[in-house]
């Protein structure tokens, strides 16, 4: 499980291990990691011009320290300070005694032009522009608000230069607790982040803006707390929560999955709920609805009924809302029931709030942003820049476990806790009809005995994992093609013989 800390717990957590060590050990240790990595990053460090991005806290202090390092290897190592009076006073003691140097970044004429707010020094512009690499120093978990203006220039010229931008701790200007991005923000290949990772490095837009991801081990695991603001599932975790069957199994001990779905408009949606439900390992799928004949031409081994949910037989639990319509009689009647119940696309419109409150067995709700906009009385803009409240918000607005679709879902419970970011996503799963498989597959792992957050992380990471196999090399995919993947995916997990692919930490 990879998991990461909001930053008054990293605080909490540094204060204690900083009280044992003497002082200034542990940003040599973060310096020192730093340096390591952007060493491996360049390839060949003597020689190569290194620009340096200075804040006035630690973490640039953290930049000047690694500098240092640079520097003593061979490496030009010029600072660029936003505030030289404030500027970290050891850090730059050590890059100046390595050889490095140091100018102010802001502030002078540029170009004959007098100085204005924003402006960066004569050259600034240039230096950053032939730098080999770029290590962005400017703040770290003590910054909020965005970038400063004064910063906002040295992050541009980053970007638009061909260096290789290493980010220490985040990239400065995203918010750490939540991912936000709110304004100009430095965009890294590569962070380098110290101790634990911050809940911002894995939660869009921010992640975008990190590139890949190192955790720098500082000495701080044993003072977080065992119960982490954000966790990531990998390979062991999910292969661990894959239901087996046992040798006396039968389709009853392995759950039944009732679909309610589909409608004589859409009944593609049922046929893709289906094939999403019957690859997630429940013993059998029931489908309710007007489209039978579609689901059982393509997959026979459908049990299908043609009354209500109520009629339909035993069920572990239901699948509700993929191309119901306006039916909201199907979702009034599945929410009735006692056992789980996931409630997707037209069934989240059409259920009640109160309802959904009242109930005793678990419910999973699972929204795209405009549907969780519509859910939140927000827009959808406002639900993609803050994913991580807009989840713990819907969670808690409805008691019920609550899983956001995006390139980085997320999943919530109804109770606070930790909550669960998928690793495995792709671009290439925003496709008609990936959603109806998504909430298929959690169906059936809910009937097969997980809990719902459980059960809704497994899902995100099979579905994320086959969208990106049945992609291959870039290829677009049907939502089709994703459920037929499924299998290959979940022999891959459970075999262990296959790399978790790298997205991005
Ligand atoms: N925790 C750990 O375990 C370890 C932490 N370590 C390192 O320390 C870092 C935290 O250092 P920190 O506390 O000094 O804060 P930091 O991020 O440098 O920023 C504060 C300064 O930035 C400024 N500023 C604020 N907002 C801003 C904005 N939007 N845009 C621009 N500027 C902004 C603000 O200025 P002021 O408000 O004072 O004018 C203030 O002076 C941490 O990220 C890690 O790198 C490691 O060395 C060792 C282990
Ligand atoms: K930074």
């Amino acid at each position: 499980m990879r998991s990461a800390y909001s930053v008054e717990t990293v605080r909490a957590a540094e204060r204690e291990l900083m009280a044992r060590l003497p002082e200034g050990a542990l940003m040599q240790r973060a310096a020192s990691g730093l340096a390591a990595a952007c060493a491996e990053l360049l390839g060949r460090v003597y020689g190569s011009r290194v620009v340096l991005l200075v804040g006035s806290g630690d973490n640039g202090g953290d930049a000047l320290y690694a500098g240092a390092r640079l520097a003593r290897r061979g490496a030009g190592v010029t600072a660029l300070l936003l505030a030289p009076e404030r500027t970290h006073p050891g850090g730059l003691a050590a890059l100046r005694a390595a050889g490095g140097s140091a100018r102010e970044a802001a502030g002078g004429a540029l170009d004959g032009r007098a100085a204005e707010d924003g402006a960066v020094a004569a050259g600034v512009a240039e230096l950053i522009r032939r730098a080999d690499l770029v290590v962005d120093g400017i703040v770290g978990i003590g910054g909020s608000g965005g970038l400063r203006p004064a910063a906002v220039p040295l992050a541009v010229l980053a970007r638009a230069s061909d260096a290789v931008v290493v980010a220490v701790d985040l990239p400065s200007g995203v918010e750490a607790d939540s991912g936000e991005v709110r304004g100009e923000a430095v965009r890294a290949d590569a962070t380098v982040t110290f101790g634990t990772h911050k809940p911002g490095l894995l939660i869009d837009p921010a992640r975008e803006y990190a590139g890949a991801t190192r955790l720098v081990d500082i000495g701080l695991r044993p003072h977080l707390p065992p119960t982490a603001d954000l966790e990531a599932l990998q390979h062991a975790d999910v292969a661990a929560l894959l239901p087996s069957p046992a040798a006396e199994s039968d389709k009853y001990r392995r759950g039944v999955v009732g679909v309610a779905a589909g409608s004589a408009r859409y009944p593609g949606a049922a046929v893709l709920a289906v094939s999403g439900a019957l690859h997630g390992g429940a013993g059998a799928v029931r489908y309710v609805g007007p489209a039978g004949d579609a689901v059982i031409a393509r997959f026979p081994e459908t049990l299908v009924s043609a009354g209500p949910p109520s009629k339909a037989g035993r069920v572990q639990a239901w699948v509700v809302g993929p191309g119901v319509g306006d039916d909201a009689g199907v979702v009034d009647e599945v929410l009735a029931s006692d056992v789980p119940v996931l409630v997707d696309a037209d069934g989240l419109r059409l259920a009640d709030r109160a309802a959904v409150r009242a109930r005793t067995a678990p419910t999973l709700l699972t929204p795209h942003a405009g549907e969780a906009a519509a859910l939140l009385g927000t827009s959808r803009e406002e639900v993609e820049a803050a994913r991580l409240p807009a989840v713990r918000e819907l969670a808690a607005r409805y008691g019920a476990t609550a899983l956001l679709k995006g390139s980085t879902t997320l999943v919530a419970g109804p109770d606070g806790g930790p909550v669960r970011v998928n690793p495995t996503g792709t671009p290439w799963l925003a496709t008609a009809g990936s959603g109806d498989v998504l909430s298929g597959l959690a169906g059936s792992l809910l009937a097969g005995g997980l809990d719902a957050l459980d059960a809704a992380s497994v899902a995100a990471y099979l579905h994320g994992l086959a969208g990106r196999v049945a992609a291959g090399e870039g290829a677009p995919v049907g939502a089709s093609e994703v459920a037929a993947t499924v299998a290959r995916v979940w022999r891959d997990v459970v075999g262990g013989g296959w790399a978790a692919p790298s997205a991005g930490y």
